[in-house]
């Protein structure tokens, strides 16, 4: 099943900056192993904000559920979660 998950970080402005590198540092090295397991398809930066929009390939709504729940930043992200079909005018075929 596929997923458009938008995530805008909202990180405290008092907290330390060396936490909230280890957090970030953290948060790539889990979005990079899902990019592999080619569970998380697509990452895109929204451009000018900390935010991104990706696309998720996931078996059904808990799995995405225990990705995103299991996101180091998400205790300071606002997360919002579309469902997504296949476009009948769409020429590709591995959008499944
Ligand atoms: O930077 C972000 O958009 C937040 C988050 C999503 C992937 C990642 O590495 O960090």
């Amino acid at each position: 099943m596929l997923f458009q998950v938008e995530m805008t970080v909202k990180l405290p402005p008092e907290m330390p900056a060396e936490q909230a590198a280890e957090i970030k540092a953290r948060e790539k090295e889990y979005a990079q192993e899902l990019q592999r397991q080619g569970k998380w398809r697509h990452l895109w930066r929204v451009a000018g904000s900390y935010a991104n929009v990706s696309i998720f390939d996931v078996r059904d709504n808990a799995e995405l559920q225990e990705i995103v729940a299991g996101l180091p930043l998400f205790p300071w992200m606002e997360i919002g979660v579309k469902p997504l079909c296949r476009h009948p005018s769409s020429i590709r075929d591995d959008d499944s």
